[in-house]
């Protein structure tokens, strides 16, 4: 199993070392612009392997794409972060022509590749994949949701005072800070569903500060994250690389699922060797329904900014 990353910057090496650690792919090529700076990451992570027990390859690559070639997987890291005070729409003017640019390189190497674009702003990214390389839509993935779920049940865990390997929670809808719809009616503490133990009002503040999460640690960084952004990449990656079928929301084309037409927002989907194997289509509340619908509409309204 050959995993290529490209973007040797913070959430790029993380995801990076979250793979290598799970010790499930036999090789992952970093690749970057900077002259030798996916060297150095992927010199500095092999020298972990004797620590941390893992037999996974770590090779780096300095824009040499046929270092990439015939990769299972690839994940797009490349790009600008945003700084405090900034949305992730404004990273759209520099990161839409790098994604675009490095999506079709990728699969010029490895034409089967499953591909999973992490680059903000995330929806409008995977929608640009979608319109401009020759890949299935099951074989091209946002990764947002799965992320922003790991935020929701953070906040959850806080908010009940137990760990947040207790708690069961799902936010859909686009990856910004307006657009994200958490399900907290769906929310569970061990299948006890949370509404039995938070009111409304706290309930409202969990959401807010899944939605702000990202913003919430751009403040405090200085820029964006990278920890839990890696590891819910990683996740991801796992999935498909073995096969697991796990569920994550992620972003997907939708062709009339929830209602919507030629967009990528983040939905629940089963992921597996053949990367998005099923779309669900949860039975939502008429409140859920709303701001789905309103999360779709931003994210088109971004999406018209792409020159396709
Ligand atoms: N979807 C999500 O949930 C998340 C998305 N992000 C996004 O991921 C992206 C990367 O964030 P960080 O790793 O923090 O940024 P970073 O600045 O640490 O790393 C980005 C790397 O991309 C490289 N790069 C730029 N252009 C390139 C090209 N054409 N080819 C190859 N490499 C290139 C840079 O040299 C740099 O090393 C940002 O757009 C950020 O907004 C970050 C966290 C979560
Ligand atoms: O906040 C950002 O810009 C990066 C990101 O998407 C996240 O951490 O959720």
């Amino acid at each position: 199993m050959k995993v290529t990353v490209v973007g040797a910057g913070a959430v790029g090496a993380s995801c990076a070392e979250y793979i290598a650690i799970k010790n499930f792919a036999s090789e992952v090529v970093i690749l970057d612009i900077k002259e030798d700076y996916a060297e150095g990451k992927a010199m500095d992570l092999m020298q972990t392997a004797s620590l941390n027990k893992f037999d996974t390859k770590i090779v780096g690559s300095t824009n040499d794409y046929s270092k990439t070639a015939n990769s299972d997987i690839a994940v797009i890291t490349s790009g600008i972060p945003r700084k405090p005070g900034m949305s992730r729409e404004e990273l759209i003017g520099i990161n839409a022509g790098i994604v675009k640019e490095v999506a079709t390189k990728i699969v010029e190497q490895s034409p089967d590749v499953t591909l999973i674009v992490v680059s903000n702003p995330m929806d409008t990214l995977t929608y640009l994949a979608h319109k401009t390389i020759n890949l299935p839509k099951n074989r091209i993935i946002g990764m947002g949701g799965a992320l922003d779920s790991a935020r929701f049940q953070y906040r959850l865990a806080e908010a009940l005072d137990c760990p947040s390997s207790d708690v069961q929670g799902m936010v859909i809808g686009g990856h910004s800070d307006k657009g994200m719809v958490p399900l907290a009616s769906l929310a569970t503490r061990n299948s006890v569903r949370v509404t039995e133990y938070l009111d409304d009002a706290r309930l409202e503040k969990v959401s807010e500060d899944t939605k702000v999460g990202g913003a919430t640690l751009t403040k405090m960084l200085g820029t964006s994250a990278w920890y839990a952004p890696g590891a819910a990449v990683s996740a991801l990656v796992q999935s498909i690389a073995c096969d697991q079928k796990k569920m994550f929301p992620c972003s997907t084309y939708l062709e009339g699922e929830y209602g919507l037409n030629d967009l990528c927002i983040g939905v629940p989907v089963i992921l597996g060797k053949d990367g998005i194997e099923k779309i669900v289509e949860l039975d939502l509340n008429d409140a859920e329904k709303n701001k789905l619908k309103e999360s779709a509409e931003a994210v088109k309204k971004t999406n018209e900014l792409l020159e396709l």
